[in-house]
Formats: C-alpha cells, sequence, structure tokens
C-alpha cells in the first residue's frame, strides 16, 4: 500500500518539470512533484535568469560605447554591488513564491530525494531520513543535469566554481580562468569581464561556441580578445592548484595562469545516477532516451529536459514538457495520439531548436548549420549577409559588427537553418523559426517585406543573395 496515490508524479520541479505537472493537471489528472533542491530548479537560481541578469547591464553598457553623445553621459565604472542585488531580485535562492503557485495550482509538493522504486512506483526520501512511497499510472523524470568536471590534475581540490557559484557570486574577483568555451564560458567571459574581472578563457577545441555557424564563433573570439579577454584556443588545462589563495592553472602550451578563482564549464551530464534506474533496467546516469512522445518505457515511464536527450534549453525543455502533458492526458483518456505536428510530438527538436547567446556580440540561430544540414545529407546552398551594411543595423551603433547567414535546402526550397550575430539580434530568430517550421518557400519568403529601417531588412538582402 503506498502512501499516497496519483495519475502522474514528476520528479524535479525545475522549470520543465513544473510544466509538464501543471499541463496534465490542468486537464484533469491528479500530479504531485518531487524536489530535493529549490522548486524553480537550476534555470531559476543558477542558470537562465541570474546569469541572464548578470549579462543585460553589460550589454546596456556595451551598446552605450557604441552610441556617441551617449558614450560620454554613461562613463566610469559598472556599480557591482547595485547589479549583484538586482540580480538577488531575480534569482534569490527563495523558492517559497514558487512553492506557494504549485500549491496554488492544486499539485502537491513533495520536498526530498525521488527515486523510482520499480514500475510505476517512486520512493521519496526526506531531509529527515523519513520516506513517502508514491504509486502512479505514470512517472515523468525531469531532474536536470549537473557540471561535467574534466579528468584533469587537481580539480577537485581547488573549489572550482561551478555555473551555481558563477551566477549567484557575491563580489566580483579580480580575475577569473574559465575552463570551457562553450554557451557557459562564454556568456560567462562576458559578464565577468564587463563586471570587472581579468578574464582568462581556456578552450581546447579551435573555435569558441563549436556547435554554431564557425563565422559566429570567430566574431565573437575577435570581439572578446578586443574588449581584453585573453582566450586561449586549441588549448588544454592539464592540472591545476591552489598556491597561497590563487588558482594556478597549467596550460598544455607549457604556460600557467594565475586567477583568484576557476569556473569549470565543460559541458553538462544528466541528473540520473542516482535515480532507481536499475529498478526498471535502464542505465544510471545516462541521458533517458525518449522518442517524439517523450515516452521512454511502455506507457509509463517519460523524460524531459536535461535529464533527456532532448536540447539542453529551458524553452526547448518546456516544449518538450507541454508535449508530455499532452500525451499523458491522451493517453489516460484513451484518445488515439496525434502525428507530427499535433501536440503529441516533439518535432521541432529535429529541425527547429532555437537559441540565443547572450555575448557581446549576441549569437542567436535556429535549425542546422551549414555543416550539419549536410551531415544530414540534405543539398543545401548557405547565404551570408554583413548586418552592418543594412540601414538598422547602421542607425542602431556606430561601427555595427554582425552578420546573418541563412542554410536553404535548395531540394525543397525551405530554410533549414539561420544565425544572426551582433547587437540586439536576440529577437530577430523567432522569424526564422517560424520561417523554419513553417517550411515557407523562399519564394513566398519574398512578400514578407520588412519594415524601414529595421535591422529584418537583412532578410531582404539575404534573399537577394541568393538570387531572389
Ligand atoms: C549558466 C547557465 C545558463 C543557462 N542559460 C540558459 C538560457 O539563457 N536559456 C536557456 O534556454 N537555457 C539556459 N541554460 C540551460 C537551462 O538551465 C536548462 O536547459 C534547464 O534548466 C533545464 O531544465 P530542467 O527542468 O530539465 O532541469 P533543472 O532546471 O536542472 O531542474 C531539475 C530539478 O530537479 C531536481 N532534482 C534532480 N534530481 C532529483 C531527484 N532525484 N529528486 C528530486 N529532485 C531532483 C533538481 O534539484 C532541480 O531543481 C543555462 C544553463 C546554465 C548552466
Ligand atoms: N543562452 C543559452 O541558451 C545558454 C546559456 C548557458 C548554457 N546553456 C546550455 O547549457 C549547456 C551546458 O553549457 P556548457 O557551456 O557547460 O557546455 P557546452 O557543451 O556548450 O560547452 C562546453 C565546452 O567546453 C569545452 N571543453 C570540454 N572539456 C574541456 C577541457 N578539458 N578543456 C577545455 N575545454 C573543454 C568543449 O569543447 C565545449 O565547447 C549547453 O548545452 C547549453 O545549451 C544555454
Amino acid at each position: 500500500m503506498s502512501d499516497l496515490e496519483v495519475d502522474v508524479v514528476v520528479i524535479g520541479a525545475g522549470p520543465v518539470g513544473e510544466n509538464v505537472a501543471d499541463r496534465a493537471h490542468q486537464q484533469g489528472l491528479s500530479a504531485a512533484i518531487v524536489e530535493s533542491r529549490l522548486v524553480g530548479g537550476e534555470c531559476s537560481y543558477y542558470a537562465c535568469i541570474p546569469s541572464k541578469a548578470l549579462l543585460r547591464p553589460v550589454d546596456l553598457y556595451a551598446a552605450t560605447q557604441r552610441m556617441p553623445g551617449v558614450a560620454q553621459a554613461v562613463s566610469g565604472t559598472v556599480d557591482a554591488a547595485k547589479l549583484l542585488a538586482r540580480r538577488d531580485e531575480f534569482a534569490g535562492e527563495d523558492d517559497s513564491g514558487q512553492a506557494d503557485w504549485l500549491s496554488g495550482a492544486g499539485i502537491t509538493l513533495l520536498r526530498g530525494h525521488g527515486r523510482l522504486a520499480g514500475e510505476r512506483a517512486v520512493e521519496v526520501t526526506h531531509a529527515d531520513g523519513t520516506t513517502t512511497s508514491v504509486a502512479a499510472r505514470s512517472v515523468v523524470v525531469a531532474t536536470g543535469s549537473v557540471p561535467v568536471f574534466p579528468p584533469v590534475e587537481g580539480l577537485d581540490q581547488v573549489n572550482a566554481w561551478t555555473n551555481q557559484e558563477a551566477t549567484q557570486v557575491k563580489e566580483i574577483p579580480s580575475s577569473l580562468v574559465i575552463l570551457g568555451g562553450g554557451v557557459v564560458g562564454v556568456e560567462m567571459a562576458t559578464a565577468f569581464h564587463g563586471l570587472g574581472a581579468r578574464v582568462t578563457l581556456v578552450q581546447h577545441s579551435e573555435r569558441l561556441i563549436p556547435a554554431t555557424e564557425p563565422e559566429a564563433g570567430r566574431r565573437l573570439h575577435a570581439s572578446l580578445t578586443a574588449s581584453g579577454v585573453d582566450v586561449r584556443l586549441s588549448t588544454s588545462l592539464t592540472a591545476v592548484r591552489r598556491e597561497g589563495g590563487e588558482v594556478v592553472a597549467s596550460l598544455d602550451d607549457g604556460t600557467e595562469v594565475r586567477a583568484a578563482e576557476l569556473l569549470v564549464a565543460a559541458g553538462r551530464r544528466p541528473a540520473t545516477s542516482d535515480l532507481g534506474l536499475e529498478s526498471v533496467r535502464l542505465e544510471p546516469g545516462t541521458h533517458l532516451a525518449a522518442d517524439d512522445t517523450t515516452t521512454v518505457l511502455g506507457d509509463w515511464l517519460y523524460a524531459v529536459g536535461d535529464a533527456s536527450t532532448g536540447a539542453q534549453l529551458t524553452h526547448m525543455g518546456k516544449y518538450q514538457a507541454r508535449i508530455c502533458g499532452d500525451v499523458l492526458v491522451a493517453r489516460a483518456n484513451g484518445t488515439p495520439l496525434g502525428g507530427r505536428y499535433s501536440h503529441h510530438a516533439a518535432t521541432a527538436e529535429h529541425t527547429a531548436v532555437p537559441q540565443v547567446i547572450f555575448t557581446d556580440p549576441q549569437v542567436a540561430a535556429v535549425g542546422l548549420t551549414e555543416a550539419a544540414a549536410r551531415e544530414a545529407g540534405l543539398t543545401v546552398r548557405a547565404v551570408s549577409y554583413e548586418l552592418g551594411s543594412v540601414a538598422g543595423a547602421s542607425l542602431q551603433a556606430d561601427g555595427y559588427d554582425g552578420f546573418a547567414s541563412i542554410v536553404v535546402d535548395t531540394d525543397r526550397g525551405v530554410i533549414v537553418g539561420a544565425t544572426f550575430v551582433g547587437q540586439d539580434v536576440a529577437d530577430m530568430v523567432h522569424a526564422a523559426t517560424i520561417a523554419v517550421v513553417g517550411e515557407v518557400p523562399v519564394e513566398r519568403l519574398w512578400h514578407a517585406v520588412p519594415s524601414f529601417p529595421t535591422m529584418s531588412e537583412v532578410w531582404l538582402r539575404l534573399l537577394e543573395t541568393y538570387g531572389l
């Protein structure tokens, strides 16, 4: 006999888990959610929200420096204490508001560590050691991810920062070494450099943000370097030690870098090691392979968000969550599941994952890069255009540096990928997302006239460059 019986139990109350529980509950299913730390998850306290709260003032300041007449008005140094206080307003480590929201929504919150205990069963271990057993028609894993520590000598002995210490920083250190030039690495380099730290970024591959178009990494590299960040490409950290309070990082080019702190931003792994996966014959520590309906096993085990094989982004996790909630409801009601573009298939995971990297320049992209499209066997042609040559961009900032590119599937005449790099491009990617998801023929896009003088005029230039 279980302590609690519900239609659905979700393990992990990050943004993704919360959305599954809410979506299913709003359509009549009883739902419980298990959380071992803070309701709201990594995103709310240690990732998306605090990082963007740190980055926005840096971004704003950079923009003023490209505007004669304003640059002089905004002189002096950034008041880091005020910015950290503002960050705390967004991402203080208090989840009472989110917990209240759950209870107001009628979802049962179980605080503790959740583990699968066989099919359709979850055991929750609370902080005081007591347990609650939950029986559910469906179990959803939404446990998120944790940082990876590469095998570097001494790395586990220097109190290295992860994204948690970086985003919750109480005082800006005088200097910071960052291991990893992926998304976390470049965003945190931008934030900490802008807030006054001397930053060294170590990346073992030959470019920054390697998953994006190569030109995006090149422009970002040039900009970070010009602003004073010491970027070491094709370089690995071989050993690290603390000496007199400082971190001493030994690099494989024979040099050493000294800094007050070291941030590890070398990727993430799913938080599935201690989840009882062995009780249902799944491999602990692996990403849970979910199909397009978010189902992992039979009609009862589901996975969404960073713990699953989907994209590691909040908006994509929440998209999977909406699909998962609707699949749970359909199965509970005996309704057949719909197809590719129904509410029951996370189709965009394959074709149209958008992402914005909040650096200076911003990098906003959706769908496939040219290389990824070719690897997928598509026949494509990519064209690009200097954003600074568009009237809207040159009005936006003096010396505007940026570019846009589209990847066109020439067999079907539709865009399968787009990238925008430059100041204030974040919101431009959604138009591209609509074009990719809608599979709008480029001939039809010719009639989507961008307003003058906006940066979206680059769409017209891209289509002209393509040959329309
Ligand atoms: C520095 C940084 C910045 C980022 N910025 C962005 C951004 O700007 N935009 C974007 O889209 N994405 C961003 N991301 C990625 C984003 O944070 C993740 O994709 C998102 O948090 C995934 O949500 P989730 O709900 O799957 O997992 P999480 O947010 O990690 O939540 C999982 C929750 O499950 C709980 N949990 C884990 N195991 C158990 C268990 N066994 N029992 C009970 N509870 C458990 C955890 O305590 C946690 O609260 C960023 C990531 C980092 C590191
Ligand atoms: N704005 C956003 O959307 C945003 C912001 C931050 C994070 N995120 C998400 O969080 C996830 C994790 O980000 P991340 O930056 O930790 O991972 P990542 O996989 O994007 O980047 C890690 C980088 O570290 C490098 N690296 C790994 N081991 C190394 C080593 N030993 N020495 C030197 N370099 C090494 C890799 O080459 C890689 O480029 C990403 O998948 C991303 O989607 C998104």
